[in-house]
Parts: structure tokens; sequence; C-alpha cells
């Protein structure tokens, strides 16, 4: 299973790299490793596996993040109202984003990152909503339009991919200040 251990950090170089598009058929190998990212993030929502293994909780995370420089990103986000039945869950390989609204948006809290040991305070703008196309575990191509938090989410998972964190996007200068039609999410 995945822990705390096998997430790498910040000075870490993979954090900046381009993760390569990932060749199907998928060997058992990286079958298991993605499916593993989605466990971690059961696992790290869940009160008592968090606790026993120490996890930060986590409702993204995307391969370069283990050290595994392929565009495979995996997404759990819970639904608040009924946690038993995600919001939105997904293994997604070579995730592209075919269009986004001009729309923006953001976390009212800003974010966080399971590989930043620190808090970066200031607003991530991202786009509202965004259509994307990704392959999924079985090879097959998958569309998905998503907004709000998970859009917000898949976004922050797929600069990953691109060795961009969510703090390359905070305004250094004023980094609590955001056009005043940004939709800034509680
Ligand atoms: C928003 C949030 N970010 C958490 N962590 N950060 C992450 O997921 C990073 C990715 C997210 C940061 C902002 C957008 C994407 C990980 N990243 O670095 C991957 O690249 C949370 F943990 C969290 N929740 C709310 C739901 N809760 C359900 C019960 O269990 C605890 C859980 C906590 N919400
Ligand atoms: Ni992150």
């Amino acid at each position: 299973m995945i822990t705390m251990d096998d997430i790498i950090r910040e000075g870490h170089p993979s954090l900046k790299k381009v993760a390569k598009e990932v060749m199907f058929p998928l060997t058992e190998e990286q079958k298991q490793k993605a499916e593993e990212m989605l466990q971690f993030l059961k696992n790290s929502q869940d009160a008592e596996i968090s606790e026993k293994y120490q996890l930060r909780g986590g409702v993204g995370l995307a391969a370069p993040q283990i050290d595994w420089l392929e565009r495979v990103i995996a997404v759990h986000v819970p639904n608040v109202e009924n946690p038993d039945e995600p919001l939105f869950s997904a293994v997604m390989m070579n995730p592209k984003i075919l269009s986004h609204s001009v729309e923006e948006t953001c976390l009212s809290e800003g974010e966080g990152c399971l590989s930043v040991d620190r808090e970066v305070p200031g607003y991530v703008v991202r786009h509202s909503r965004i259509s994307l196309e990704y392959t999924d575990l079985n090879g097959e191509t998958q569309k998905a339009r998503l907004r709000k938090y998970p859009a917000i989410v898949v976004q922050h998972e797929i600069d990953h991919l691109n060795g961009i964190m969510f703090y390359d996007h905070i305004n250094a200068k004023e980094p609590w200040k955001v056009a005043d039609d940004v939709n800034i999410m509680s």
C-alpha cells in the first residue's frame, strides 16, 4: 500500500519533470500502481486507516508524486452530504483538457499539496469548468465534464504531470487578491 513514505516532497527533481504518455496495453505493474493510488486516497479519507498509517488527507494524487513519471492521476472527491457515494472518483491515464470555461474559480482557503510540507497561502485560480478526455484502466477512452470542486482537483493533478505546483499560480505580491469575476468557492 502507498503511505506518506512513498510520496516525494518539494526539492525532489521528479516533481518538476514532465511525465510521459502511458502506452497501452498497460502492464500488470502499471495497473497495480494506478489502483494503489486510488486506494491511498480512500485510505487517507478513512478516519481509522489514516490514523493508523498517519496518512495526510488527500482527494487527488498524481503519479510523479510517487516518483512514477507517467501521465496517471487518481481523484477521489467525497460527497459531503453522502460520504458513501463519492462526488467523483476516477483513475485517469493521459488526461487531456479539451476545453474549459472562461469563468474561473478558486478554493476560499487556497490549496495544499501532499508533496509540500508547508502552508503556502493564497488563491489558486483555475478554470471553473473543464471538458476532459482520458483513458481508463480498461484502456477505454472516457470523456468527462467537470465543474467546481472535482474540476479544481483534476486541474491540480494534471499540473503535477507537467511539473507545475499549486503555488506557481499564486500572485506573489498579493496572494489573496483576485479579479472580481473569479468565483471564490467555500
Ligand atoms: C481540498 C482538499 N485537499 C485535501 N488534501 N490535499 C489534497 O488532496 C491535494 C490535492 C488537492 C489540493 C487542492 C485541490 C486538490 C493532494 N495533492 O497534492 C495531489 O497532488 C484534503 F484532504 C481535503 N479533504 C476534504 C475531504 N475530506 C474527506 C474526509 O477525509 C479527509 C478529506 C480532506 N480537501
Ligand atoms: Ni499536489
